[in-house]
């Protein structure tokens, strides 16, 4: 892979928060489980979101989902069920990449990064045309392999922050991003929640800015405009993540294009 090549995914994210500024939104930035709610319909679920996205979480099915709420390990559970493993889920992206510039970003636990090989899976995720990993469990000063190989195959690293994170752990976190700090709305899971429990969020978010120039968006219960509003107004994160509330309509099999427009009104500035 040439420098450019490996400048051009990073700055492929960068560019993608920089339009929706520019047009005066926070960036949508939705995820969905790959392989769900099977593997014959989950392209058509993707260009759905990939028509209203501005840059797009993939997430990687994994058995023991920690962070993942109800609706999304459920999702994950079905995916795998339907035989969506760690190579499929990258075959999805490779099959999407001629099909968007939107950048994608593999969504996934650490453990599937190790079964294969972390540098098997680097090399995977660049062939298929990911342009970064969000690892939600990997604590970003415990590990400079994984750091290393994505810096080698030109990958973007998002790692998250919690309104639990101290002021020292916030640093630590944000310098070890590449592509955005993702501030997690509240400490748990995740899945839509009952109002007010995106208070903490403008308070993080400018946390987040005291230690970072890179985009801060923020994901755990946006559902509607309102939630939207909220994070992308009320906080003015640069960019708000929507799963949950996605995979509810996939299953319910609600006009999941007409949601993603919802939200993205949200969006707004
Ligand atoms: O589902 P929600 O509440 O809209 O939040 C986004 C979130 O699902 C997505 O980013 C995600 C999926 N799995 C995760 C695991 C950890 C952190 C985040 C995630």
């Amino acid at each position: 892979m040439t420098v450019a090549e490996k400048m051009s995914r990073v700055q492929r994210i960068h560019a993608a928060f920089e339009k929706a500024k520019s047009e005066g939104r926070a960036a949508l930035i939705p995820y969905m489980t790959a392989g769900y709610p099977n593997q014959e319909s989950f392209p058509a679920v993707a260009q759905e979101l990939l028509q209203r996205a501005d840059l797009m979480e993939i997430g990687l099915p994994y058995s023991d989902p920690l962070g993942d709420g109800p609706v999304i390990q459920k999702a994950g559970e079905q995916a795998i069920e339907r035989g969506t493993s760690t190579r499929r889920t990258l075959q999805f992206v490779k099959e999407l990449r001629p099909t968007t510039e939107v950048p994608l970003l593999i969504m996934t636990y650490i453990n599937p990064v190790y079964a294969i090989g972390p540098e098997e899976f680097m090399r995977l995720a660049s062939e298929a045309g990911v342009d970064g990993l969000i690892l939600p469990d990997l604590p970003p000063d415990q590990d400079d392999e994984i750091r290393g190989l994505a810096t080698q195959y030109g990958l973007g690293l998002t790692f998250l922050i919690a309104p639990t994170s101290t002021p020292a752990r916030v640093q630590i976190v944000t310098e070890a991003c590449t592509a955005f700090v993702y501030a997690v709305s509240v400490t748990g899971v995740t899945g839509a929640r009952d109002g007010g429990a995106l208070n903490e969020v403008p308070a993080l978010v400018a946390l987040a800015r005291q230690h970072t120039s890179l985009p801060v968006a923020v994901g755990f219960g946006v559902k509607d405009a309102a939630t939207a509003r909220k994070v992308a107004v009320d906080a003015d994160a640069d960019g708000v993540v929507v799963g949950s509330a996605f995979i509810a309509a996939v299953q319910q099999e609600r006009n999941l294009g007409a949601l993603a427009d919802e939200v993205k009104s949200g969006c707004v500035k």
